[in-house]
């Protein structure tokens, strides 16, 4: 009901009372999620925007952080967006003792080839910690034969279920831990056990809602919502009709339910347009990059692996401050390091994955994503320590494939094995893979190094060393389109020996410039 009201207004309120249902909590604060600031903070490791605090580099002619996070749209555009942004909470804020109930499935074509029920259970139980105030008071594991039925389990499994949540008053709401939950059996369960339920689609909704910084990453969140009030309409609408009046709008010829769904569809389309102008300006800054040729490394891995800390080990940059929080980036942005050769290249952190993450978030974020297909690396981050890092592995590698990226990104990918100091001895199973604890700086040498090779390799620079004048203008174009590494100056000549590393193309430029 809340879900509707936030996207289709104005619009009646539903009474809730009736149902067994608990009154909606009054002015709740809409993001309850751990270790997050007031409403408007920025998080410094989410600079908003493509360029994060990388050592001062200005890749795009020195504009500010603020005009490279967003055009300045007209007035009523910024209005009419701030508009489709506007929601309120899809879950309660305040204290939540949550009942946590996974179906279980033991055999049949539902079955999850992927992973045990103890894992799923404890993602589910990180997932409810992450918003402030929540925590998991009850855990239970209910087998079920086909959870596609409306009540999800079998009758005496749903019985002995509803008597326990029945009969524990400190349960606040039950997660149920299943991707997406029908309208209808919501509703039922809602009713059964008189406490409300959400699935899993819904609480993964509201963290992103809450993390999401830049006006792009809220557009792709308030997009991915839609589909959650498109039922929540049809649940409520049949609520409604149960009463008397008419099912037309003051003669409109249109029915209540077919004004908010064309408002729904109106408000979907003004989202992909607003997202879409967006898009076109990520589209200018890429080609701003690619025309400096800083290499990008777009750094991705399961939610929590560790890929911001990485960054910020790699880069030194201080602003950089990871959470120990599911999906605390959901905003792309980028900083600047450098190699042992000298070569700066640009890091891209990316959101990060987890398994069964609902299909329509995938999509809402793969304009994030597109970063990544234009990247020239992809260094993939793992959690070792983690009791399921093969499944997360699976899982990412997965997602990557279904972005369809170029076949030399997904080759090239270097991995790595983070939060080894978790681990001791530990040593990787898979070549090429290069252990690190991003945590308290090892391996980061051998890190460096490695990508240094791969990123010459994947951008087809070379290490070169020149004979150039020191009269002339070489040696300055050099320090300015290349990375010098060393100069080796011959002063009975009025020469120096440069060594650099330079692309393909500023070879083909420095050539035609200085000839012979
Ligand atoms: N022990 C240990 N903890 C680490 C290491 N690297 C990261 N962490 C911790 O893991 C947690 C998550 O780190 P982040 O860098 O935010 O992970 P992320 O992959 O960016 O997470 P999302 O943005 O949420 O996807 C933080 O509490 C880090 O301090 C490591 O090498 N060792
Ligand atoms: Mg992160």
């Amino acid at each position: 009901m809340w879900a509707l009201r936030a996207a289709v207004r104005p619009v009646l309120r539903l009474s809730r009372v009736g149902r067994g249902l608990p009154a909606p909590r009054a002015a709740a604060p809409s993001c309850p999620v751990r270790a997050l600031a007031a409403a408007g903070h920025r998080g410094p490791g989410n600079l908003d925007g493509l360029w994060g605090g990388g050592r001062g580099l200005r890749a795009d002619g020195g504009r500010s952080r603020a005009e490279d996070d967003e055009e300045e749209p007209e007035d009523a555009d910024e209005n009419a967006e701030e508009e489709l942004l506007q929601g309120e909470p899809l879950l309660p804020a305040g204290t939540q003792r949550v009942c946590l109930v996974h179906p279980d499935v033991k055999w049949g074509p539902g079955k999850s080839q992927m992973t045990r029920a103890e894992w799923q259970v404890a993602e589910a139980t990180a997932l409810v910690h992450t918003l402030d105030g929540w925590s998991v008071v009850q855990t239970m594991v209910v087998s079920t034969k086909s959870p596609d039925r409306k009540l999800v389990f079998g009758k005496g499994n749903f019985q002995h279920l509803t008597e326990k949540i029945r009969g524990s008053p400190d349960i606040t709401c039950v997660f149920l831990n299943v991707e997406r939950m029908a309208a209808p059996t919501k509703k039922e369960l809602e009713a059964a056990w008189g406490v409300e339920v959400f699935d899993r689609f819904t609480v993964v909704l509201h963290i992103f809602r809450c993390n999401a910084r830049t006006k792009e990453a809220r557009l792709q969140v308030a997009l991915a919502e839609i589909p959650l009030h498109r039922s929540n309409l049809k649940r409520d609408v049949a609520h409604l009709h149960r009463g008397p009046g008419s099912r037309y709008i003051m003669g409109s010829g249109e029915s209540f339910m077919q004004v908010q769904q064309r408002l729904l569809r109106e408000k979907e389309a003004k989202i992909r347009k607003a997202l879409d102008r967006l898009r076109k300006k990520r589209h200018l800054l890429r080609q701003q990059r690619m025309r400096r040729e800083f290499p990008v490394v777009s750094v991705v891995g399961y939610t929590n692996c560790g890929k911001t800390t990485l960054i910020k080990a790699l880069t030194g940059d201080a602003a950089i401050q990871p959470r120990d929080q599911l999906f605390a980036t959901l905003d792309v942005t980028a900083h600047a390091g450098a190699l042992p050769s000298r070569m700066t290249v640009l890091y891209v952190d990316t959101i990060g994955f987890l398994s069964q993450l609902p299909h329509g978030l995938i999509e809402s974020f793969s304009a994030t994503l597109e970063d990544v297909a234009h990247s020239d690396l992809i260094m993939h981050v793992r959690d070792v320590s983690h009791p399921e890092a093969e499944l997360q592995k699976r899982s990412v590698l997965s997602t990557l494939h279904s972005l369809q990226l170029p076949a030399r990104l997904l080759d090239s990918m270097v991995e790595v094995h983070n939060k080894v100091d978790l681990v001791p001895g530990y040593s990787p199973t898979e070549l090429n893979a290069v252990p690190v604890s991003a945590l308290l700086g090892h391996g980061l040498q051998e890190l460096k190094a490695e990508l240094d090779a791969a990123v010459l390799k994947a951008t087809g620079r070379q290490i070169l060393t020149l004979r150039v004048r020191l009269a002339g203008a070489q040696l300055s174009w050099l320090y300015k389109e290349a990375t010098v590494q060393d100069v080796d100056v011959i002063p009975e000549d009025g020469a120096a020996d440069v060594t650099v590393i330079i692309s393909d193309s500023a070879y083909g430029k420095f050539r035609k410039l200085f000839p012979g």
